[in-house]
């Protein structure tokens, strides 16, 4: 992580001359913005503008303002407004609107912290009144079902469309995707030419590929060059030649094609980091730091969004980013509330596969998702389950490209009834409807945990969540056992009586999945 503090976001340098054009162009669509923007709004919750100085977005200075005092719901993250009313009915009505604001957030558990942070959005209609929002996108938005904004869609979007930086802390499931995508497809203009405007980082193929999908969904009606680097494109594309609006990758991708193919994303507004505390780990640590690096426009607009941030990343956040909006719903790091979560010991490894058939047997409600620590694991799993008559399927780093689509996409479609995965798609993933998620082999991490049952009890649906456990996992109960109980799940009492283990990641050399007596002797 030092490594990566002393790396990240550093070196971004200002050429006023090369950017001339650009900061016209910025100066404009933004008065023209504020123009547009909502009277009441503006009064009560002064957007600052943004000008560009010494190679720093720099705000500038709002009017005098007066300070609201005395109000108390959310002290200590409500920033202090500081608001110009020249009259006492317009103190009124900034006193009223920012006490609307904060029962809003209470009502929703978003909590905030920052300077001026925008009011949560009431609706998705206020988009438009508020901030102009194109009919298309609404429509898009009602043909896609989503009537209400969730929780961090409420804060995350006007966050983001007041051009602050945010780091975002929302529980799996609960609508980050659109918290993102929406604010850059209304900001962002659409067409060929102009470079590329937004960057999406995402820890897997698979991830990258569902948030291209989820892109190109909310354009319909609209001409937005939304590209997903592929490892063609990454290998073979001519970056000067294309036409892309929003660029969708993970880090290994868009690194390579930033060497060997030139991809210039000096033109980049909003870059986002998905998962972000996987993105912040050690093996992304470099290509992050490169892209962030090569997004070398002043005003870009850098966030973080994951259902998990450590300490340790948001620490860091805190330090390179500039004047950032932190938004957290519901307890940090914790799990969907949605999920009803399970503790199976089951002695041994043998003990295990046991199990499993044995629920299987019982109840098999697909689609049932089962974890297992590494890609030897998974096959050997699959090959068990294989004689059981059970549509099983499965996806691991070792199999090409188009198997791992076709794993997921079967899946999808609800042709393969058990998916046996490692962790390749333990984050982002949005299956719909997955019932059951079954850690065969105990998580490795707390993060890990919520991330995996996350890909059940997803957009308001209810969902299941059993992790077996074996002698040697015993140690590592309690990180779960906390999770569960601050997810409401009743745990016995002497797991969370067990010793506090430092924090360490938990993947043990396991007895081989098989039982067959021909592989044992193997
Ligand atoms: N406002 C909304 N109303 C109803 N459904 C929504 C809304 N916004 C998003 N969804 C749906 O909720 C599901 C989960 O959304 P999404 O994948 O963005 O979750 P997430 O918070 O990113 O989860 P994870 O942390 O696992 O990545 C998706 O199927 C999405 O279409």
């Amino acid at each position: 992580m030092d490594k990566a503090s002393s790396m990240l976001f550093a070196g971004i340098h200002f050429n006023r001359k090369r950017f001339a054009s650009d900061i016209e162009r910025f100066k404009k669509e933004r008065e023209q913005e504020q123009e547009q923007d909502n009277p009441i709004e503006t009064e009560a919750q002064p957007i600052e503008s943004v000008g560009i100085e010494n190679g720093r977005k720099r705000k500038r200075k709002s009017k005098t303002l007066e300070t609201v005092e005395n109000f108390s719901v959310f002290k200590a993250s409500e920033p202090m407004h500081v608001v110009e009313a020249d009259t006492s009915e317009q103190k009124r009505k900034v006193e009223k609107q920012i006490e609307q604001s904060a029962l809003m957030r209470k009502k929703h558990g978003i909590h905030i912290s920052g300077h001026n942070v925008p009011a949560p959005l009431r609706s998705f209609e206020e988009l438009s009144s508020r901030y102009g929002c194109k009919p298309f996108l609404l429509r898009n938005l009602s043909e896609l079902g989503f009537k209400e904004p969730t929780p961090i869609q409420r804060q995350a979007i006007p966050t983001l469309l007041s051009e602050r930086e945010c780091f975002a802390c929302a529980p799996t499931g609960s609508g980050k995707t659109l918290a993102f995508l929406l604010p850059i497809l209304m900001k962002i203009k659409p067409g060929p030419g102009d470079g590329v405007k937004a960057v999406i980082l995402c820890p897997t193929r698979e991830l990258a590929a569902q948030t291209t999908r989820e892109c190109k969904k909310l354009t319909k009606g609209r001409k937005f060059y939304v590209k997903l680097m592929t490892k063609e494109l990454s290998r073979t594309g001519d970056f000067k030649k294309m036409s892309c609006n929003i660029l969708v990758s993970t880090p290994l991708r868009l690194d390579f094609a930033m060497r060997k193919r030139k991809l210039d994303l000096s033109r980049v507004e909003y870059l986002i980091l998905d998962e972000s505390d996987k993105l912040f780990e050690l093996g992304f640590v470099e290509q992050i730091d490169s892209v962030v690096k090569a997004c070398s426009n002043p005003s870009v607009i850098r966030s973080l969004f994951s259902a998990t941030l450590p300490d340790t990343v948001e620490e860091l956040a805190r330090s390179i980013m500039h004047d950032a909006v932190r938004v957290i719903v519901g307890r940090k790091n914790s799990a969907s509330e949605l999920i009803k979560q399970k503790l199976i010991f089951a002695g041994s490894e043998e003990g295990k596969l046991l199990a499993l058939r044995q629920s299987f047997a019982e109840t098999l409600n697909p689609p049932v998702l089962v974890f297992v620590q590494s890609k030897e694991r998974a096959k050997e799993l699959y090959k068990e389950l294989a004689f059981d008559d059970i549509k099983a399927d499965v996806i691991h780093a070792d199999l090409s490209q188009e198997q791992r689509e076709n794993a997921v996409d079967n899946f999808r479609a609800g042709k393969t009834w058990v998916l046996i995965a490692t962790d390749v798609i333990s984050r982002g993933m949005d299956f719909k409807g997955v019932n059951c998620v079954i850690n065969y082999d105990f998580p490795e991490s707390a993060a890990a945990y919520i991330h995996r049952i996350g890909r059940s009890g997803r957009a308001g649906r209810r969902g299941e969540a059993i992790t077996l456990y074996t002698e040697e996992d015993k140690p590592f109960l309690r990180n779960i056992a906390n999770v569960m109980v601050a997810s409401g799940c009743e745990v016995p009492s002497w797991i969370l009586s067990l010793p506090k283990l430092r924090r360490k990641k938990h993947r043990p050399q396991r007895d081989s999945i098989s039982i067959a007596p021909e592989d044992k002797q193997e």
